[in-house]
């Protein structure tokens, strides 16, 4: 009969991202922001089954999705060229081309936060007039009158609920990632959610379940964030529900039935349960991916669900009694899950007895090279974790054996875990870096001559700190976007981050030396091996001179760098030509550098 090929690397780079999506509330209608057409847009499916369509043409970005509860119009964010600087248009519920609503001058950033029930109120939070700590305000979308609800101060405070009667609003402040305070304004005053503000721990996610009655996530006193309630009419703060070794990071409520649906992050993978209000019992729900992105409960008790796993792209799924419907059909070109790899979840000792928790996706015996690509994730305060990267996939194909360690920092494992990166970006982390590499040295997997080192963001940062210091454990270096000077890094991040990057990151006066020490540009001597630098023009996080400088001066040493500038490109590559050029020019790099002797 007639026989097909194997999947060919090229089949890879033809899977899509879905980066958000909404149900409609009558549920007739689901709309998603992919990149199916090539560049992001928003596609519409005419549920149950309906073939997707165009609905509204911005070749941007979308950061939210809201349907007025009436039909009259759509909500939807848009930034320009990744530059993060989101604005709010509306869109015809027939679909066609974004108007402008809630938008300003092209730096300025306008969140959507809370929609009137009525639909006719918009809430939102704004750069304009103060960048650093941001300020709420709502729009009447009938009269056009804008008024200041709340000016943000300490950090950004960003509104997160609203009570029906819309008498009490819920913002929080955030001080680092790992402290941020939750405090609801009423007509009565002020009040904090959590007893002591003084503690550091985080709070979000809040939910009005009635106008005197906020549940929300913290972990206050605690590694993981549970689930709390504050009541406004007696101003008391109780833990409500804790699952063991599992952090709750979203939760949205079923008001009808009166329960939460609640995903939990335990390492490299998400849970789903559902948690009945009234009697207070707790259910396992069974996902069809390891991680969950977004979850949209409908009046009806359906449950939408946007997630991805290693070997299943992002798609949108549907719950209810009968069990899991995809509603999506996103998937890699004629590739099935089977033919692609799923990771091991590995362990191994650090230089300080810490046990490191690290993804291992083993090439398949017929594709292997014999080479491994080392990848530190980005964040840092982030994980590498059981999720589609069409990278991966691209690299397994071609026989690279991929390794991904949860260095100290890293979320998923506790909140003194994550803390242990802040103002030690370039020690600890680094350190638990190299001893993966050896691990992998002692398990015969790798050796110098047959791994490379690429990373993203603080992964970048870390290729290129590990390329400085330990030139002599890879065959060559592939940084993306990194941040290669702390110094100019702690200046150049956007308006808003600024009020957390001393507890972050420190004090480039006060921490000099240590900055200095932690800078991969203190260690240029050492960049030896050959390396490829990749960078979005618009990039607002890591911004283009951080990669320049790096460059540059290697370039001007006589070392051998490539480098790859994307004009209309941010912090990740959302325009498929582009991400196509990234992952060619990675693989004919990676290819160019391989061990002659193991070339297949
Ligand atoms: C006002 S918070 C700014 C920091 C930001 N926090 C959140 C909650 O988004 C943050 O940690 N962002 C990282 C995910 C990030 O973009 N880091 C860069 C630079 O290190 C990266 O991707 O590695």
């Amino acid at each position: 009969m007639i026989k097909f090929p194997k999947p060919t690397v090229e089949q890879f780079f033809r899977s899509y991202v879905i980066s958000n999506f909404t149900v409609s509330p009558n549920e007739d209608r689901l709309l998603f922001s992919s990149n199916i057409s090539g560049t992001m847009n928003i596609w519409a499916m005419n549920l149950p089954d309906q073939y997707p369509y165009l609905f509204a043409h911005q070749d941007e970005s979308s950061n939210f999705l809201k349907f007025d509860p009436e039909g009259r119009y759509v909500l939807a964010g848009f930034d320009r060229d990744g530059d993060e600087n989101y604005q709010i248009y509306a869109v015809s519920p027939e679909g066609g081309l974004p108007q402008p609503l809630v938008t300003g001058e092209s730096e300025e950033k306008y969140f959507y936060s809370h929609l009137s029930e009525d639909g006719e109120r918009l809430y939102y939070v704004t750069s304009k007039d103060n960048p650093s700590f941001l300020n709420t305000r709502v729009r009447n979308l009938e009269t056009g009158k804008d008024d200041l609800v709340h000016e943000g101060e300490l950090g950004p405070t960003p509104l997160s609920a609203v009570s029906e009667d819309e008498k009490s609003f819920v913002f929080s402040t955030t001080l680092a990632n790992t402290y941020s305070i939750a405090f609801v304004k009423t007509e009565d005053g002020v009040f904090d959610l959590t007893p002591d503000r003084e503690k550091v721990h985080v709070s979000g996610g809040a939910t009005f379940v009635a106008d005197n009655t906020i549940y929300f996530v913290t972990n206050y006193e605690s590694e993981f964030n549970y689930l709390a309630k504050f009541d406004l009419t007696t101003k008391t703060f109780d833990k409500v529900l804790e699952i063991e070794n599992e952090s709750i990071e979203d939760l949205k409520y079923d008001k009808e039935q009166e329960q939460f649906y609640l995903v939990t992050e335990k390492g490299v993978t998400d849970y789903l349960y559902r948690y009945d209000v009234k009697n207070g019992t707790l259910e396992n729900i069974d996902a069809p991916v390891d991680v969950i992105e977004k979850v949209q409960v409908a009046k009806s008790g359906n449950v939408y669900i946007l997630g991805r796993s290693a070997v299943i792209p992002h798609n949108i799924f549907k719950y209810n009694e009968s069990g899991w419907k995809q509603i999506t059909a996103n998937r890699v070109l004629g590739v099935s899950p089977e033919e692609m790899v799923d990771p091991e979840v590995v362990t191994y000792e650090s230089f300080d007895g810490m046990e490191i928790e690290a993804l291992l996706f083993r090439a398949k015996p017929e594709n292997d090279n014999g080479h491994t690509v080392f990848w530190p994730h980005g964040g840092p305060q982030a994980a590498e974790r059981k999720f589609y990267r069409a990278m991966f996939q691209c690299l397994l194909n071609r026989g690279y054996t991929i390794f991904c360690p949860n260095f100290r920092g890293s979320t998923g494992y506790g909140s003194s875990f994550v803390k242990l990166v802040e103002q030690d970006w370039g020690e600890g982390p680094r350190l638990d870096n190299v001893y993966a590499i050896e691990w992998l040295f002692e398990q015969g997997i790798s050796s110098p001559e047959r791994l490379f080192l690429v990373g993203g963001s603080y992964g970048g940062y870390m290729a290129l700190l590990l390329h400085g210091r330990h030139p002599e454990y890879f065959k060559a270096v592939v940084d993306i976007f990194g941040v290669s000077n702390l110094f100019t890094f702690v200046n150049s991040v956007p308006d808003h981050w600024k009020p957390i990057m001393k507890r972050w990151l420190g004090d480039p006066e006060k921490d000099r030396e240590r900055f200095e020490k932690d800078s991969p540009i203190t260690y240029l001597d050492g960049m030896e091996k050959p390396m490829l630098v990749i960078q979005g023009a618009k990039d607002p996080r890591v911004v283009k001179e951080e990669s320049d400088q790096i460059v540059d001066k290697l370039r001007s040493e006589g070392r051998e760098v490539e480098y790859l500038v994307l004009d209309d490109e941010g912090h990740g590559f959302s325009k498929k030509e582009n991400e196509i050029n990234v992952y060619q020019t990675m693989l004919q790099f990676l290819e160019k550098h391989q061990t002659v002797s193991q070339k297949v």
